[in-house]
């Protein structure tokens, strides 16, 4: 596979976008012409033929290196899922393991056509070194959990400007930092502000998990008086930087709230079926409030892929089954809570195949099994595909995948196979020495 240089330019010929043919012209990074008539010599030449473009998806709400953790603990309560599986296993954690967890999350995401994902967990120095060999785009933060604990609130404010400095310091564009105050019931109002605080002073994203249950939400009632929103709100932690994730147990004053202050609400449709919380996240409410609403896979320990293609189909499909709606949450507003407002959720200019815009381009098989007939690209694409169609992947002209070969995938299985094993190895060590 050619990389291509600075200033070089790149061609996908004759390709289908919508119902048209066209080719699209990438320089610098950049859609530089799309039509019939873009074209002229180029650097590289990618045969678009038999190819279905779409835009680059962006998953805004995961847990990458999680993938360590596919298949660990299912079929649980979600506390009791959290507290005696997850974080006891994850107390276990090395920065090697969130390296290679995130490799292979990475992978799997570029397989399946996504270019972006917003991250929260933990090592992100070592998340950041994966993203950047693997050419994604990402924002990631180090989850912030003080339990409400004094001196654990001072470790966690130290863990987040570290790794804040050190992703600004690796000084690329394609790589954001973000505040993580985890949620409402794991981190302190003086957390939540200090995070916030933060935030602003360093022009950076917050993600959170926001109303993921009912228990959330009644327990911060009773302990506060405020629902979560409104306690997050309180804390400076809602604003247009500002990316939550789930948001299933909001009423319709708390999306109002998301849409004054120009907030965003990642919907996270299978991890909410598989963790059963009961309720879908109020699409239809946030979106006549005005707020940003995105889609993400959530981590493999609750998904258990990061197939953002499976995400679309469970989005349209939930809302329609929970809201009990055969019309709500079209395909077309499906993909575009997978693509452009992701994009704007996480401050990134991409998710759009037009003029100007990132040149993050995903090519799917035309001639796949989901894709015949083609009556409708988009539909296909959202109720019929499933991430093994797509074929070629564009993240800010950069090919991170030709005709399904993903350089070093050999090398990033073996690896992630062995930080899994070790992992596992090292947690029953020390049950043993207890
Ligand atoms: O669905 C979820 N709800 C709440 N927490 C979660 C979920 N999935 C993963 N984590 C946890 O969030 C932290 C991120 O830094 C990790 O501890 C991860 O296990
Ligand atoms: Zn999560």
């Amino acid at each position: 596979m050619k990389e291509i240089q600075q200033g070089e330019s790149l061609l996908i010929r004759d390709v289908e976008v919508g119902r048209a043919r066209v080719n699209i012209r990438v320089e610098g990074g950049r859609i530089a012409a799309i039509g019939a008539d873009a074209g002229g010599e180029a650097a590289v030449v990618i045969e678009g033929r038999g190819a279905v473009a779409l835009p680059g998806l962006y998953n805004t709400h995961t847990h990458a290196a999680m993938t360590l953790l596919r298949g660990y603990a299912d079929d649980m309560p979600l506390q009791d899922w959290l507290s005696t599986k997850i974080w006891p296993l994850e107390a276990h954690l090395t920065g090697e393991d969130v390296y290679w967890g995130t490799k292979l999350a990475c992978l799997e995401m570029i397989r399946s056509g996504t270019v972006a994902f917003n991250d929260m967990y933990f090592f992100m120095e070592d998340a950041a070194r994966a993203v950047d060999e693997m050419g994604m785009k990402a924002q990631l933060a180090y989850g912030f959990i003080d339990l409400f604990d004094e001196e654990k609130r001072e470790k966690e404010i130290k863990a987040t400007e570290k790794t804040v400095a050190a992703i600004k310091n690796r000084r690329n564009p394609r790589i954001r930092a973000a505040v993580g105050p985890h949620a409402v019931y794991t981190v302190s109002p003086e957390g939540l502000r200090w995070c916030a605080e933060f935030s602003r002073q360093q022009n950076i994203g917050i993600h959170v998990h926001l109303s993921e249950t009912d228990q959330e939400v009644k327990e911060c009632v009773e302990k506060t008086g405020m629902r979560p929103p409104a306690l997050l709100d309180k804390c400076g932690c809602i604003n247009p930087r500002t990316v939550a994730a789930h948001c299933c147990w909001l009423d319709t004053a708390d999306c109002t709230l998301l849409g004054d202050r120009g907030a965003y609400a990642s919907h996270n449709p299978t991890s909410n079926m598989k963790l059963a919380v009961h309720r879908a996240m109020p699409y239809a409410w946030l979106k006549d409030a005005g707020a940003g609403v995105c889609l993400g896979t959530d981590g493999c320990a609750s998904n258990n892929n990061q197939d953002m293609f499976e995400e679309m189909k469970f989005a349209a499909l939930l809302q329609k089954f929970f809201w009990n709606s055969q019309t709500l949450l079209p395909a077309e507003q499906v993909l575009a809570m997978a693509t452009a407002n992701g994009a704007a959720a996480m401050g990134f200019d991409g998710g759009r195949l037009e003029k100007g815009a990132a040149a993050d381009i995903v090519l799917l098989d035309r001639n796949a099994i989901c894709n015949t007939p083609l009556h409708n690209p988009v539909s296909n694409a959202v109720y019929s595909c499933n991430g093994s169609a797509v074929t070629t992947v564009l993240c800010q002209g950069r090919v991170l995948m030709q005709d399904r070969v993903v350089p070093g995938e050999e090398e990033i299985l073996e690896g992630a196979r062995a930080a899994a094993t070790n992992l596992l190895t090292r947690a029953a060590e020390a049950r043993t020495e207890e």
